[in-house]
């Protein structure tokens, strides 16, 4: 063995090294096994399990590394705090992980492991892989990974083979409709405008994407001149399976892979192929955004910081105090040039918001793990996180200082923040409406209201519905991000207000009738959801339900049954079939 600098007198670095990749292939097969899972229970329509695998996959990477950790922190005794020791652990393990197919990921625990396992440990390239390793995992599309079909063979003998390659193990609930279903989608969106030459070919990768009850299929057709990017949803109803619909729309497309979405179960032995093919067919997507869709979330985090220290190298302007309303809870900056907000817990909070610091981690945590149905962003947490003082404008200094000044030190020419999240910039709705057309205003107070009604069928109950709560994203689709106050929808009780009959009653300046903590009066939605009167009407005739305290008890019956109910990623318009076919 080399003699590495600084090598530790009592385990050798190499052994620790080796330590650290047991913990790593521990996670990929603890992961891998929840993944290859998905297929079985789609088949089987068990989505009780399909929820609980989802979870359990989440925490496999903390409770490995936990463990891993504790016993590395205790080898290491003293040691844990020196960097020639890590450096040397480092170099052993780059070596050990340099023909690993998914040596990016395995890059990424590496340093999750010592951030987890050096007490004050600051970013370091030495001891960590700040960059990327050897060489960038260069996002390679691997034909293998694709099955082919030439456009000679013909579009219906192309639609019968792809249904017949891709066997869910349980018979279609009618294939030959299936068939014209998407004949008839191929010749209205591609046969119409295109002239597909015979000498093209139709890809689709042969990893199904499975995610709550539906399974998708992502593929691209060679037009002759360009690529035609399209997924095919399949779903699995009392019948059988079935073709949901056939999606060629880019927005919609970029859409399944939202932060607003859980991740996909999807086989990935090369992650960097997968996403190599997927960059190809949404190119609206950044390379961080789509390895959290498959799950590897912490590798998503690791290249989302990539790309922010190569942001701030790049660009000059300072981080300011987010647009809109103050939190009471959160203190929000964010940097213009930047599609990110960062979000930091006040170290005290104004009445009548009385929750603990751990007390609204638990409440991201809650989210992160839940399914957000397109209706809330995706986090990331980080620790330590370093700011350049000499970017961050007077007024947020004076801010940060004001409210968080528990989490902050400074080091060097750095503002390094203990704990904060990341999480996608958006609009805050009650901006947009400031000062939006009536027109323009419409369609996003429809989708304020669906975004609530889609949370509750989720059993997310936002506590705080008022529309600074709320963002719009690019696609002008409203999204949740205020977690403090959320509560499962099972655990409220929406009450009708009871009738005022005596004098007393009629004239009382606070409330009667006595009001439990989680009780919810759905009628007095109705004065402060939307302030603007040439909207106001609209929302409350266009979501009625959203006031009737029946229509909320009816969705908790439906989640107390143990119904899950689907959140289609993907407009109700656009599917083959009504509801009551399948
Ligand atoms: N993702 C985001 N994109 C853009 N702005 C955001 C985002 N998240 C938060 N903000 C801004 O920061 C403000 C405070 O954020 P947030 O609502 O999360 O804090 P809070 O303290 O939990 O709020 P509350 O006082 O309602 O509990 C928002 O009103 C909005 O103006």
């Amino acid at each position: 063995m080399e003699d590495m600098p600084g090598k530790s007198s009592k385990i050798p670095a190499e052994y620790l090294a080796e330590e650290i990749l047991n913990g790593f292939n521990e996670y990929r097969a603890r992961f891998g096994k929840y993944t290859s899972e998905a297929p079985r229970l789609f088949a089987e329509r068990n989505w009780q399990q399909t929820q609980i695998n989802h979870l359990e996959r989440l925490r496999v990477y903390k409770r490995v590394l936990r463990e891993l950790c504790a016993g590395l922190r205790e080898k290491l005794g003293e040691d844990q705090s020196n960097p020639d020791i890590w450096k040397s652990i480092k170099s052993f393990y780059q070596n050990l992980i340099i023909d690993k197919p998914d040596s990016e990921l395995a890059e990424t625990f590496f340093n999750s492991t010592i951030r987890k396992s050096f007490p004050g440990l600051s970013i370091d390239e030495n001891l960590m892989f700040v960059q990327e390793g050897h060489q960038p995992k260069e996002l390679k599309i691997n034909l293998e990974l694709l099955n082919i079909y030439p456009s000679a063979m013909g579009l219906e003998k192309i639609i019968r083979k792809i249904l017949e390659d891709y066997d869910f193990g349980v018979p279609f609930m009618d294939k030959e409709q299936d068939i014209q279903y998407l004949i008839n989608s191929v010749q209205e969106v591609i046969l119409t405008r295109y002239k597909v030459a015979p000498e093209t070919e139709t890809q689709i990768l042969k990893s199904v994407f499975y995610r709550n009850k539906a399974a998708y299929l992502i593929g691209r057709t060679y037009l002759g001149h360009k690529w035609m990017p399209f997924i095919i949803p399949i779903a699995n109803g009392p019948k059988g399976i079935f073709v949901d619909t056939l999606i060629f729309d880019p927005d919609m497309m970029s859409h399944l892979f939202s932060f607003t979405r859980s991740y996909f179960m999807v086989e990935a032995k090369v992650p960097s192929q997968v996403v190599g093919f997927l960059h190809d067919v949404i190119p609206h997507k950044k390379t961080h955004e789509l390895y959290n869709a498959i799950g590897f979330n912490k590798h998503g985090k690791t290249l989302l910081y990539r790309d922010f220290l190569r942001h701030l190298s790049q660009s000059q302007d300072k981080f300011e105090v987010a647009p809109g309303v103050k939190g009471m809870v959160m203190t929000v900056f964010a940097l213009p040039s930047l599609n990110l907000v960062f979000k930091i817990i006040k170290d005290h909070f104004e009445p009548p918001k009385n929750m603990t610091r751990a007390e609204v981690r638990d409440k991201y945590r809650l989210v992160s793990w839940h399914d957000r149905v397109g209706r809330m962003a995706d986090t990331h947490e980080f620790e330590d996180f370093a700011i350049p003082l000499d970017r961050i404008s007077e007024e947020l200094k004076n801010e940060l200082k004001n409210t968080v000044n528990s989490l902050l030190r400074v080091e060097g020419d750095k503002l390094i923040i203990k704990h904060l999240y990341t999480e996608r910039k958006m609009i805050p709705l009650n901006v947009f409406l400031e000062d939006c057309e009536t027109e323009e205003g419409i369609p996003v107070i429809e989708d304020y209201g669906r975004a609530i009604l889609q949370l509750a069928q989720a059993n997310i109950f936002p506590g705080d519905m008022l529309t600074k709560n709320f963002g719009l994203t690019r696609q002008k689709r409203v999204v949740f991000y205020d977690y403090d106050e959320i509560e499962f929808l099972e655990a409220m009780n929406f009450r009708e207000k009871p009738k005022a009959e005596t004098y007393e009653q009629i004239y009382a300046s606070e409330p009667w009738y006595t009001i439990a903590k989680n009780d919810v009066f759905p009628e007095d939605f109705k004065r402060w959801m939307i302030g603007r009167e040439d909207l106001r009407s609209h929302f409350i005739e266009y979501h009625n339900d959203l006031f009737d305290p029946v229509y909320w008890q009816s969705i908790q019956n439906l989640l107390k049954a143990g119904e899950l109910i689907h959140a289609f990623p993907y407009p109700e318009e656009i599917r083959f079939r009504p509801e009551e076919k399948i």
